[in-house]
């Protein structure tokens, strides 16, 4: 991935906002795409992620959208925090905006380390993501791997608000192999069925990546179609149960991906799928084992004391 200007800013700087003073010191590089660069960030003793690029236009079109779509749980901070521009020793001007950080790794990296009996249950979790969208009015857009973040137990969360789209509009931003248009399954209007096709693209790229590379290195513009993506899917054990969802997303079955999440979730259950169930975390299962004996010798103490009876006549 090139980005398209090269400001580095290395660990342990502080970068000053031009108009609201804002100080951020910089802890690592978390990522870089076409759009700028992001980093990790300390202010006020908390972390955010903060990212930077040349083009106003880019920036400033992805704040709006954040402005827009309220991404903020009931009490929580919202997911945008500041917004400023940063200039350089050089005098040039860099806008950034800071926005929550997202602790977790991408999509594909996690499923590398943990395992592929994840797939089932964070297939769900982002199309839950993907559902609270589409009802607010929008498509994500620009759905693929490096965009889904995975945390703890397999919760999701997206990042790279930069496709996000207007339902009804044009999608913004995309990316080829994960495109609709590309593949002549439909056009490029936003929609849930838009980002229900990226989806289906996302679970062959997790799984049959090498041949999905080969497909777009050999088949001719007119012979892409969703029914090659279906034979990768067929051939591939993890896929397999869930050919009938991936299908009906190829083909714009699901309104949207509520729609899709309550099949997916049938599905989770069936036949020939292994799913990871996350397991509580080890102090929980301790707490649960500590409160049980501590019921136990209540018991038999209170009974010792003649204050509880079994019930026996
Ligand atoms: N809020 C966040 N918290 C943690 N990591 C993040 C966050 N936002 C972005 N990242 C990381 O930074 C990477 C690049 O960010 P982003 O995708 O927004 O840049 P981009 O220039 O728009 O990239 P692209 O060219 O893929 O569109 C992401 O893939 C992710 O790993």
């Amino acid at each position: 991935m090139t980005t398209s200007f090269d400001l580095r800013l290395r660990p342990g700087m502080v970068l000053t906002g031009k108009w609201k003073q804002g100080r951020y010191q910089v802890v690592r590089l978390l990522g870089e795409g076409a759009n700028g660069q992001v980093y990790l960030v300390e202010h006020r003793r908390r972390w955010y992620a903060l990212k930077i690029g040349r083009d106003a236009v880019d920036i400033q079109s992805e704040i709006n959208v954040l402005k827009n779509i309220r991404l903020r749980k009931a009490g929580s901070e919202p997911f945008l925090v500041a917004v400023d521009d940063y200039s350089d020793p050089a005098g040039q001007d860099y806008p950034f905006y800071v926005m929550r950080y997202v602790r977790g790794m991408p999509l594909h990296h996690f499923m590398e380390k943990e395992g592929a009996d994840w797939f089932p249950l964070i297939g769900f979790h982002l199309l839950g993501k993907l559902a609270a969208l589409h009802e607010a009015g929008w498509a994500f857009g620009d759905l693929k791997r490096e965009n889904v973040l995975v945390g703890e137990y397999g919760r999701v969360e997206l990042v790279d608000y930069g496709g996000v789209t207007a339902s009804g509009r044009s999608v913004r931003q995309f990316t080829e192999v994960y495109d609709r248009g590309y593949w002549n399954a439909g056009s490029r209007i936003a929609d849930g069925t838009y980002d229900l096709f990226s989806f289906g693209v996302l679970c062959v790229h997790l799984f049959e990546s090498r041949r999905l590379l080969h497909l777009t290195q050999t088949l001719l513009p007119q012979n892409r179609l969703a029914d090659e993506l279906m034979k990768l899917v067929e051939g591939n054990s993890t896929l397999k149960p869930f050919a009938g969802w991936l299908n009906k997303a190829f083909n714009g079955g699901y309104a949207n991906a509520r729609e899709g999440a309550g099949a997916w979730q049938r599905l989770m259950h069936g036949p020939g799928v292994r799913m990871k169930r996350p397991v509580a975390p080890r102090w929980m299962t301790g707490l649960f084992a500590g409160s049980m004996a501590v019921l136990a010798a209540t018991i038999a103490w209170m009974m010792a004391e003649g204050m509880l009876t079994l019930g026996l006549p």
